[in-house]
C-alpha cells in the first residue's frame, strides 16, 4: 500500500513522492513573456516536490490570454527556462513545463497585431482576463480554419522542441479549465461541423493531434496530459461529460503516456465535490498509467487517496506556494505557511520567494 511519501516510477524517473507542484500561474513574466529573473530561486525552493509542472506557459504569440505570462517560443524565453530547469535539477529536482494555448480566453490588446482570439468555434466566453490596464472582459474569437488548426499543432511541435532544448524533463500538456484543447473537447464551446465538432471521437481528435505532435518530440513517458471534466471556470459546459471524457481518456491510454492529471475540483466546479471525484474514480478505472489528482486535497486527504488506490500522486497547488517544504510539513504534520492572496498574481519577491521553510 504506497502512501504519499513513497517514490513512483514515471518512466525512467524514480520521483521521490507522489507530492506533485501544480501549475500556478504567477503572472510575474515581463511584457515579452520571459520568465522572472526569481523564477530559478521560486522552482528550486520547491524542487523536494516528486514533480514540479510550471505555471502555464504559451506555446506561441497567439497562445497568449493574459499579462505576464511566460511563453516557450522566443530565444530569450528559452534561455531563461533553461536556466530555471538547470536550477531544479541542481536542487534535485525533476520539472515538467506545461504547454497552454488560450484559445477563447484572451484579449485582441494581448495578441499580435490586436488579431482576435482563436477557438474551435465563434463563441464568446463570458468571462475576463487580465491585460495591461487592469481586468477586461475576453474578445469575440474566431473559428480556427483547417490551416489554422495545422499551423497551431506547428506551435505546439516547436514548443516541446524549445522545452527540449530548455533541459525540462517532460512536458505537461494543458487540456483543462477551459483553454484550447478543453474548447475543443466540450460541446458548450465546440460546434463545429467538421471532424473535430459533433460526436465526442471527433471532439478529442484535437486533443489527439496536440499529443501525437508533441510525442514526434517527447518520449511517451516524458508527456503528461491535464483535464478537468467538471470545472467551469472560463464559462465551459458539456452537454455529457462522462462520456466526453471516457471518449478522450481511452484514445490518451492508446499512447503510453507518463501521467494523467484530472483537476477534480476548483473554485468554479460544476455540481458537488462528490460528483467530480466520482467522475474521476470512474476515469482512473479506464486510465492505465499513472494517475495524478489534484483540487481540494490535504496532507490527511491526499494520504488517503494514495492509500485507497485512487491515484498514483496528488498535486498541491497554493499549498505549494506557501510551503516550498511542502513534502516535509506533510510528512511531518507540522502547520502549513498561510497563503496571501495578494501576491499570488504579479509583483516580486514578497509572497513568491519569500515563504520560510522549517528550520
Ligand atoms: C492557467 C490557468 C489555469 O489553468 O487555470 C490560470 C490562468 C489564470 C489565472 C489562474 C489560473
Amino acid at each position: 500500500m504506497a502512501t504519499l511519501f513513497e517514490p513512483v516510477q514515471l518512466g525512467s524517473f524514480v520521483l521521490a513522492n507522489r507530492v506533485f507542484m501544480a501549475p500556478l500561474t504567477r503572472t510575474r513574466a515581463d511584457a515579452e513573456g520571459v520568465p522572472s529573473a526569481l523564477a530559478a530561486t521560486y522552482y528550486s525552493q520547491r524542487a523536494s516536490a516528486g514533480l514540479i509542472v510550471t505555471e502555464a506557459t504559451q506555446i506561441s504569440p497567439m497562445g497568449k490570454g493574459y499579462s505576464n505570462t511566460p511563453g516557450i517560443h522566443s530565444r530569450a524565453q528559452v534561455q531563461a527556462w533553461s536556466h530555471i530547469a538547470e536550477s531544479v535539477h541542481k536542487s534535485g529536482g525533476r520539472i515538467f513545463l506545461q504547454l497552454w494555448h488560450v484559445g477563447r480566453i484572451s484579449h485582441t490588446s494581448l495578441l499580435p497585431n490586436n488579431a482576435q482570439p482563436v477557438a474551435p468555434s465563434a463563441i464568446r466566453a463570458n468571462a475576463d482576463t487580465h491585460i495591461a490596464t487592469g481586468s477586461a472582459e475576453v474578445s469575440e474569437p474566431v473559428a480556427l480554419s483547417a490551416s489554422g488548426i495545422k499551423q497551431t499543432l506547428a506551435d505546439y511541435r516547436s514548443a516541446a522542441s524549445n522545452a527540449k532544448e530548455a533541459g525540462f524533463d517532460g512536458v505537461e500538456i494543458h487540456a483543462a479549465n477551459g483553454y484550447l484543447i478543453d474548447q475543443f473537447l466540450r460541446t458548450g464551446t465546440n460546434q463545429r461541423t467538421d471532424e473535430y465538432g459533433g460526436v465526442a471521437s471527433n471532439r478529442i481528435r484535437f486533443l489527439a493531434e496536440t499529443v501525437e505532435t508533441v510525442l514526434e518530440v517527447w518520449g511517451s513517458r516524458q508527456v503528461g496530459v491535464r483535464i478537468s471534466p467538471t470545472v467551469d471556470f472560463n464559462d465551459m459546459t458539456d452537454a455529457n461529460p462522462l462520456e466526453t471524457f471516457s471518449v478522450a481518456v481511452e484514445k490518451l491510454n492508446s499512447y503510453g503516456l507518463g501521467y494523467l492529471h484530472v483537476v477534480e475540483q476548483a473554485q468554479d466546479s460544476i455540481g458537488s465535490a462528490e460528483e467530480a471525484v466520482n467522475l474521476s474514480a470512474h476515469l482512473r478505472t479506464l486510465w492505465n498509467g499513472v494517475y495524478v489528482v489534484n483540487g481540494g486535497y490535504d496532507g490527511p486527504k491526499g494520504e488517503e487517496a494514495i492509500r485507497a488506490g485512487h491515484a498514483d500522486a496528488v498535486a498541491y497547488g497554493r499549498a505549494f506556494l506557501a510551503n516550498p517544504d511542502l513534502p516535509r510539513r506533510l510528512q511531518l504534520g507540522t502547520a502549513l505557511n498561510e497563503l496571501d492572496p495578494a501576491t499570488i498574481y504579479g509583483g516580486g519577491a514578497a509572497g513568491y520567494t519569500s515563504y520560510p521553510t522549517l528550520s
